[in-house]
């Protein structure tokens, strides 16, 4: 599923949190969304799972207004993991991840074996087969995001948005995670902090800064030092190696000389403290 954003602004609490955004992601590319804290990621999200109509400019799906297809239908299509998602504690893993396939059914239907499938396949994918007893209160934060994982994959989306997938993974469920999303045959728009797991899975960047998309593209040409610099206001050093990226990151001075760091190293060393 092709998703196209034109030119999209959202004002919030009298100030713009998006500001003519435009932005395509090809049906099965991975886009990935980065940017400083409050610079319009989550609201971004917002838009494109229907949470949040834009002041101006238009989502679409395959080329149709978001907005001018049924509620019904785009719930069936967009797949979502938020930030804070609330979950019932009381309710299983296993009813919880067949709650996923509620858009397909209707008001009386109850689940058929194909509904059971994908509901066996997405605990799969997700290592929860084990815990489909256990109750979702009883569970980790990463358990529990795993589980939400798994009902928007139970959901068999055609575009997967993400916000923050990773909080409260272990390094290792960070990687699956991102493996798994990256190797579905599904379009994925992720909201992600860290700018290596970005670059190491994503096909495209996306960089925000004050609700306007500044850069957007490979994240080998979008990720670099000077957009970083600029951006985040730290300093970058990027290492590439075997196609993927790592990254050197330093915080850069605010004092008013902007003189990165070497005030504080003199502090420090006590040499020119007094300068300070
Ligand atoms: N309900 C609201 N009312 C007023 N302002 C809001 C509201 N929700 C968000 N904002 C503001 O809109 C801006 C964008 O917020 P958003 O949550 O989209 O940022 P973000 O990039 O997702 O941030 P983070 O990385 O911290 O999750 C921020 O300045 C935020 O304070």
């Amino acid at each position: 599923m092709r998703l196209d954003l034109d030119s999209v602004s959202v004002a919030l609490g009298g100030r713009p949190a998006l500001d003519h955004v435009s932005m395509t992601v090809h049906s099965g590319q991975f886009a990935a969304l980065v940017g400083p804290n409050g610079s319009g990621k989550s609201t971004l999200l917002r838009t494109v799972y229907r949470a949040r109509r834009p002041d101006s400019g238009t989502v679409r799906l395959d080329g149709h207004d978001l907005w001018s297809v049924p509620a019904a239908r785009t719930a069936r299509h967009i797949g979502v993991l938020m930030q804070e998602q609330h979950t019932g504690f009381e309710f299983t893993v296993a009813e919880t991840v067949a709650l996923g396939r509620t858009p397909h059914l209707g008001l009386f239907d109850r689940l058929t074996r194909a509904d059971h499938e994908a509901i066996d396949e997405a605990l799969h994918r997700t290592g929860l087969t084990a815990f489909t007893g256990r109750r979702v209160g009883e569970l980790s934060g990463g358990e529990r995001q795993r589980v939400l994982l798994a009902r928007a994959l139970a959901q068999q989306p055609r575009l997967l948005v993400l916000d923050e997938p990773t909080n409260h993974l272990d390094l290792r469920h960070q990687l699956d995670l991102l493996e798994l999303v990256r190797d579905l045959d599904v379009t994925v728009l992720a909201a992600l902090h860290s700018l290596d797991l970005a670059a190491a899975y994503a096909d495209t960047a996306a960089v925000l800064q004050d609700g306007r998309l500044v850069a957007c593209g490979p994240p080998a040409d979008v990720l670099t030092p000077e957009t970083i610099g600029e951006v985040f206001g730290v300093d970058a050093t990027v290492h590439h190696d075997d196609g993927t990226a790592r990254f050197v990151l330093r915080p850069r001075c605010v004092c008013p000389d902007a003189c990165h760091w070497s005030c504080r190293t003199r502090r420090l060393s006590g040499v020119g403290a007094d300068a300070d």
